[in-house]
């Protein structure tokens, strides 16, 4: 099939020391699926955010393939061939259809999320110690095919040494609440869950990711609280956005949103 060369461990993630922006397809395989003309393309999305600097590409293949279907995954993978540096991330629920997925394309990152078949969008993250033992062979597995693991987990700093322990490379912060808590009385609490949680990641040697709702008005807070964020996938609001603003000027913004938190 179309194996892509994983990476050393650690060299897709960040972007020159700043969090590396991977876009989330999902949304624009959905518009796509409404008609059977194949517009618009997935894999032209993919170029032309990649021309315009975002430094990964991310889909959650459902089950049902609402959105984003298997030769989505496949075509993806081969386009990215031409790019070595991106990262590509591939999210879904291992005891589904995401283990198949990963062994034909073996991404760069496995993103693992427990969502249920069918479910709305996903809610939470993975639970310890009750996800621990089936988990652990699954993580192993990619992990010798040479893929990262990266685990979904909602901001509890105490499922952090567990996670570690069951052997994921990687945590991504499950973000709805923060963004969800923005711009209210109660963004500063919720914001300090995210920031504990992500010290706690740090503290036993995980990576840190972080997605789900994040936008232009929340990224560079959320950012500038919680150090040390490799990696941010963003979809939902990012393609409403370039549906307003085009692919290319979204990207740039979204950019400017993650320098703006690294700025002194
Ligand atoms: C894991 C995560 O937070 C996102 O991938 C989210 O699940 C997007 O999926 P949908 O685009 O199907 O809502
Ligand atoms: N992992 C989160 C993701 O890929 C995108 O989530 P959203 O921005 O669509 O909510």
């Amino acid at each position: 099939m179309n194996p892509l060369v994983a990476p050393e461990p650690g060299h897709h993630g960040a972007h020159g020391g700043r969090t590396a922006l991977s876009v989330n397809l999902n949304k624009v395989a959905l518009l796509r699926n409404t008609r059977h003309l194949g517009i618009p393309s997935v894999t032209k999305a993919a170029q032309i955010v990649l021309e315009a600097g975002a430094q990964g590409i991310t889909v959650h293949p459902r089950p049902d393939e609402r959105h984003i279907r298997a030769h989505d995954v496949t075509d993806l993978a081969e386009l990215l061939k031409a790019w070595p540096a991106i990262e590509y991330n591939i999210e879904g629920n291992p005891f589904h259809n995401l283990m198949d997925v990963i062994r034909q394309v073996r991404p760069h990152q496995a993103t693992f999320v427990p969502d249920s078949v069918g479910q709305f969008t996903s809610d939470h993250g993975w639970t310890f110690p009750d996800d621990a033992e089936r988990l652990r062979p699954l993580i192993a597995e990619c992990q010798a095919l040479g893929v990262r693991v990266s685990l979904f987990m909602d901001p509890i700093p105490e499922m952090m040494r567990a996670a570690r322990e069951v052997g994921a490379d990687r945590v991504e912060l499950y973000t709805e609440a923060y963004a969800s808590a923005w711009g209210t009385p109660q963004q500063a609490e919720v914001l300090t869950r995210y920031v504990r949680a992500g010290e706690a990641a740090l503290a036993v040697g995980l990576e840190l990711n972080a997605g789900h709702d994040l936008n232009r008005d929340n990224l560079s807070d959320f950012l500038r609280a919680v150090p040390g964020v490799m990696e941010v996938s963003i979809g939902h609001a990012l393609i409403a956005d370039a549906l307003e603003l085009g692919y290319t000027e979204t990207i740039r913004d979204y950019q400017r949103c993650i320098q703006r938190a690294y700025a002194p």
